[in-house]
């Protein structure tokens, strides 16, 4: 069982608040038009988080949460996550029992497969790639996070797309679903390891790949220990990224690659200062308000 959350939101937040709750500790969610089905409905186009939200007066923010979650603890991830979105007091919400089985196949029918590069695309099972000649990562929504709609798995997935030269290492440190270790995989990589804090997003990284027939190592670890690579991605949020960027850092190897994700543009600085004793980085790329940060180990 699992506890959907519906809010009211003005679609001009709608974005801000989705984010907000992934950061809450929501487990997903995805952004309606709360006019569906009425005379004010407008088309929708592509996937949550690249909704054209301008277009609708007022949008549903339904957000997924555990099921073992007490009215308290809702309470206080709703007020985090409507402050951090700018709202004053939490939107009107309704809460709602949700079977598993039900969440999946309500999320399904919003994906469509995502363009990343002329090069990559995500598709979900239940569609045709639009391009068989591309490197397809065939991936469902599930319950661990990385389905390629997210601007910051897309900003890392772009760089990969850069950066994968044949047979090179590759350590996804907070891999999720493991789509950026599965792409590294399919783009020429050699050894690629995906680490993740949660056993959950390892299993879900392990049938991902599997799925896909690349070969991944992969690790239930909270810090990242062992060899070093020739590419580096972590896309996780600011403050893991800050506490561990010694650890993360070692593990570049020298003249080898890092990206980070899963910052928010205004927390670019905190972690470049964090950084900055182990490895320099720049500015990347941004995209909806997120940001990627680029660094090269220099050659011993
Ligand atoms: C935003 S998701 C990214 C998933 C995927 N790599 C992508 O780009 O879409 C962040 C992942 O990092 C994991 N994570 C968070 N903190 C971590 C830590 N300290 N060590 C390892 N994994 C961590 C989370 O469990 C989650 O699966």
């Amino acid at each position: 069982m699992w506890i959907s959350v519906t809010l009211q939101a003005d679609a001009a937040k709608a974005e801000a608040l989705s984010d907000a709750l992934m950061e809450a500790g929501a487990l997903s969610v995805s952004i309606e038009d709360a006019d569906a089905g009425t005379e004010a409905e407008t088309p929708q186009f592509g996937e949550p988080g690249h909704l054209p939200t301008a277009l609708w007066d007022h949008s549903r923010v339904i957000a997924l949460v555990d099921g073992d979650t007490d009215d308290a603890a809702l309470a206080a991830l709703l007020t985090e996550a409507s402050k951090a979105a700018g709202f004053t007091v939490v939107p009107p919400y309704t809460t709602e029992q949700v079977a598993e089985q039900n969440w999946v196949q309500l999320t399904q029918s919003q994906f469509d497969p995502i363009r990343i590069t002329d090069r990559l695309w995500i598709v979900p099972s239940w569609h045709e790639a639009p391009d068989p000649a591309a490197i397809n990562i065939e991936l469902d929504p599930g319950m661990a996070f990385g389905t390629g709609s997210h601007p910051t798995t897309r900003l890392c997935l772009e760089w990969l797309c850069d950066s994968i030269t044949p047979g090179c290492s590759v350590l996804d440190y907070g891999c999720g679903s493991g789509i950026l270790a599965i792409a590294a995989a399919k783009l020429g990589a050699g050894d690629v390891l995906g680490v993740d804090i949660d056993e959950k997003a390892v299993e879900a990284a392990r049938d991902n790949a599997e799925r896909n027939a690349t070969t991944i190592r992969l690790q239930h670890s909270g810090t990242p220990v062992g060899d070093t690579f020739d590419v580096v991605v972590a896309n996780i949020l600011t403050n893991p990224l800050c506490v561990l960027a010694p650890a993360i850092a070692a593990r570049v190897a020298p003249g080898g690659k890092v990206a980070l994700s899963g910052v928010l543009e205004t927390q670019a600085e905190q972690v470049i200062e964090a950084w900055a004793p182990f490895i320099a980085l720049q500015v990347g790329a941004t995209h909806e308000g997120w940001i990627r940060l680029e660094g090269q180990r220099p050659v011993a």
